[in-house]
C-alpha cells in the first residue's frame, strides 16, 4: 500500500519520528529552506498535516493542500489552526487531550509554589553564598489557606483545583457555565470578580476569538498588589501589554508564565523584572506525556486512512 502523504509541520522527538517515516510519506515543512517554495511543491500530494498545538495550521497551509483530508494536532489547544477553512473543506482535525491533563496541572501547582515561595531566589542564595554572608533568606509568602480562582474549569483547570484543595486553598471559579462536577467550589461567573476573591488566579482556558484577552487590566488589577496570576494556557488569553505595566508597576504582585504571546521570542521587558516566574511553555513536557501524545498523533492518523473513527476529533 503507498503510504499517505503528510506534511509535518514541526519536529517530533525520534520515538514519534521513527514510527512516522515508518508509515507515513512525511515532508518536512520545518527543514525547508523556502517554506513557500515546499508547500508549492509538496502541497498536491499532501492528505495530511501533522502539526504541534502552538504550529497549527493557518489558511494559506491548507489552502496549499488542495487534496487535504486531516490534521493531526500534538497537543490540545488547536486554537492556531484555522477551523473555518477546515470546516469549508470537510477536512478533520484531531488534537489530544487527556493524556497531558496531569503534567500540565503539576506544572501549574508547581509555579505558584516555587513563585510564592521565592524558590529560584532562594536557590541563588544559596549558589551565590548570600547564606553565609547576609544570613536568612527574606520571608516570603504562605499559600494554604488563601483563595484560588481557576479561569476555565475544563479539563486542566479541573486538575488544577484538585491538586490546590488538596494543598488546603479555597477554590473559586469562572467558565462559562457552573460545572456539575464543581458542587465543592464557588462559581463566580465574572473574571473580574474572580480575579478580586483571588490570591492566585489560575488561567486554564481554552484559547479562541471569545477569549482573546479576556484577562485584561480590569481582571489584572483585580487580582492586585499582594497577588499572583499564573498562565499555562494560551498567551492570547491575557492582555500582555496590560499585564507587563501591572507587573513593573506593581499594580500586580507577581505572574508565573508558560506562554508567550510571539514565544519562543519574548517581550525583553519581562527579562527585566524580578517579580514573573518564566516557563518555556512545557507544561506537557515529560517523557511520559509526550510518548502517549506522539502515538494519539499517529493513531489519529492511522485511524482516518484505515477509514475507522477518529480517536480524539476536535472536527
Ligand atoms: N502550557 C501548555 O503547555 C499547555 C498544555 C496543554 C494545554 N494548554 C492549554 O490549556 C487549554 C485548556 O486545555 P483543557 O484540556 O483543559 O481544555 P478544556 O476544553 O477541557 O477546558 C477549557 C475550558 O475553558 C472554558 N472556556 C472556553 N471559553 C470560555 C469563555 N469564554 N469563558 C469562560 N470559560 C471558557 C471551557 O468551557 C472549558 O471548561 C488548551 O486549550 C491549551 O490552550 C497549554
Ligand atoms: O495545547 C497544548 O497541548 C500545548 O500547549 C502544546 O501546544
Amino acid at each position: 500500500m503507498t503510504k499517505p502523504d503528510i506534511l509535518q509541520v514541526g519536529p517530533y522527538p525520534d520515538w514519534d519520528q521513527v514510527p512516522l517515516d515508518e508509515t507515513f510519506n512525511m515532508h518536512k515543512y520545518f527543514e525547508a529552506s523556502d517554506p513557500a517554495g515546499f508547500l508549492n511543491a509538496v502541497g498536491a500530494t499532501v492528505k495530511g498535516i501533522a502539526t504541534r498545538g502552538e504550529l497549527g495550521a493557518n489558511r494559506a497551509m491548507i489552502e496549499a493542500c488542495p487534496n487535504l483530508e486531516v490534521i493531526s494536532v500534538y497537543g490540545v489547544g488547536f486554537d492556531a489552526v484555522d477551523l473555518q477553512a477546515c470546516r469549508e473543506r470537510g477536512i478533520r482535525v484531531t488534537n489530544t487531550p487527556d493524556v497531558l491533563t496531569n503534567d500540565v496541572a503539576d506544572l501549574g501547582v508547581a509555579m505558584m509554589l516555587v513563585q510564592s515561595r521565592g524558590m529560584i531566589g532562594a536557590e541563588a542564595w544559596v549558589r551565590d553564598g548570600s547564606w553565609q554572608e547576609k544570613g536568612l533568606y527574606p520571608l516570603q509568602s504562605r499559600v494554604w489557606g488563601k483563595t484560588a480562582g481557576v479561569l476555565g474549569l475544563g479539563r486542566i483547570g479541573f486538575e488544577v483545583a484538585k491538586r490546590l484543595a488538596g494543598f488546603d486553598l479555597k477554590i473559586a471559579y469562572s467558565d462559562v457555565s457552573a460545572k456539575d462536577y464543581a458542587r465543592d467550589w464557588s462559581f463566580v461567573s465574572d473574571p473580574v470578580e474572580l480575579a478580586r476573591k483571588s490570591d492566585f488566579l489560575f488561567v486554564t482556558l481554552a484559547a479562541s476569538a471569545e477569549t482573546r484577552h479576556i484577562v485584561n487590566k480590569d481582571v489584572i488589577e483585580a487580582v492586585g498588589p499582594q497577588g499572583m496570576i499564573i498562565n499555562i494556557s494560551r498567551a492570547s488569553n491575557i492582555d500582555e501589554e496590560a499585564l507587563l505595566e501591572a507587573l513593573e508597576s506593581n499594580r500586580l504582585g507577581s505572574a508565573a508564565l508558560d506562554v508567550f504571546e510571539g514565544e519562543p521570542a519574548l517581550n525583553p521587558r519581562f527579562l527585566e523584572l524580578n517579580n514573573v516566574l518564566l516557563q518555556p511553555h512545557h507544561a506537557s513536557g515529560t517523557f511520559e506525556t509526550r510518548k502517549a501524545m506522539g502515538k494519539l498523533v499517529r493513531d489519529n492518523l492511522k485511524a482516518h486512512f484505515a477509514g475507522q473513527d477518529l480517536l480524539t476529533p476536535v472536527l
